[in-house]
């Protein structure tokens, strides 16, 4: 994992998007309920399968410490998952699968994060991601979000290579710093995922401009995977789950119902705006030398 090494051969392959539905306070019926849809996914032989942001448990800084698991791995060491005790990653894994996230409980630090897990196709968890940026904000009227008050934020940046590309992750309000993504696609990211549950208010200004804007700054393919709409629930996801190509076009979209999107991702479209606009190698690091390289 994250680790400089030469970025595999981006291949064309196949993502479904997982814009899950009926996620409640019955976290085994969360889990059930996700596995039939990962495998409804499945049917259609995807290479990569992705879950939204918070798939196991209401979304909510009260709901993470009493949802979270202990995962199974500590950062810098090899990931152990026979030796898991988190129902949510015995569940995961089947394919390479972007696991959305799930409240996670260090049990060394006792602190509790919002954690990306990601397993091969042998069902081994190859890459974590805690999200770096939490997400508090107040928008008088509208929303206001702490989830500083329960949880602690990741310090790594995190990719993994498979046989088709590269794949950066982040978690929902990571999108809002552009420096992870840009980061994450100089060290060779070919495609940036995050699962994410932007909300009635910031969902309809930002969700799309930042997708587009994330994909055509870094020339990358960038999506986020969102939990359906649930007007019953205490958050109301935006849904509208999303792919943006890497010239920053959207090449398809959810609604706000439960639904599998399906989409080609095409290598060619990366290396003609590349080619044909060549920002990633005209950049002046001499007039911006405190930009990280
Ligand atoms: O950035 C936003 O507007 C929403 C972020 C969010 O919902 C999250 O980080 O979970």
């Amino acid at each position: 994992m994250s680790k400089l090494s030469k970025p595999p051969t981006f291949k064309p392959f196949k993502l479904a998007l997982i814009q899950l539905g009926n996620i409640g306070a019955d976290k085994s019926a969360n889990l059930k309920h996700a596995h039939e849809m990962v495998m409804k996914a499945a049917s259609a032989k995807p290479d990569l399968i992705v879950l939204p942001e918070c798939f196991n448990s209401p979304y909510g800084h009260v709901h993470f410490p009493v949802y979270a698991e202990k995962v199974g791995f500590t950062p810098g060491e090899p990931y152990d998952v026979e030796r898991t005790e988190s129902e949510s990653v015995k569940m995961l894994s089947s394919t390479w699968l972007i696991g959305g996230s799930i409240p996670e409980r260090d049990p060394k630090s006792d602190n509790v994060y919002n954690t990306c897990t990601v397993y091969n196709p042998q069902g081994e968890l190859v890459a974590h991601h805690r999200k770096v940026h939490l997400f508090d904000i107040d928008i008088p009227g509208k929303i206001k979000f702490k989830e500083s008050e329960t949880l602690t934020g990741g310090s790594t940046l995190n990719f993994f290579d498979t046989e088709f590309a590269r794949i950066g992750l982040g978690i929902c309000y990571d999108i809002r710093f552009p420096e992870l993504a840009m980061i994450s696609a100089r060290q060779g990211c070919h495609v940036l995922i995050y699962p994410g549950a932007f909300n009635m208010t910031t969902g309809p200004m930002h969700w799309e401009l930042l997708q587009r804007a994330r994909a055509n700054d870094n020339q990358v393919f960038f999506s986020m995977c969102s939990p359906a709409r649930d007007l019953t629930a205490g958050y109301h996801a935006w849904g509208h789950s999303l792919v943006a190509d890497p010239l920053g076009k959207v090449l398809c979209e959810a609604k706000e119902d439960e639904e599998i999107l399906y989409t080609d991702i095409d290598p060619n479209v990366f290396h003609e705006a590349r080619t044909g606009i060549p920002v990633t190698t005209q950049r002046r690091f001499d007039v911006y030398p405190d930009v990280s390289k």
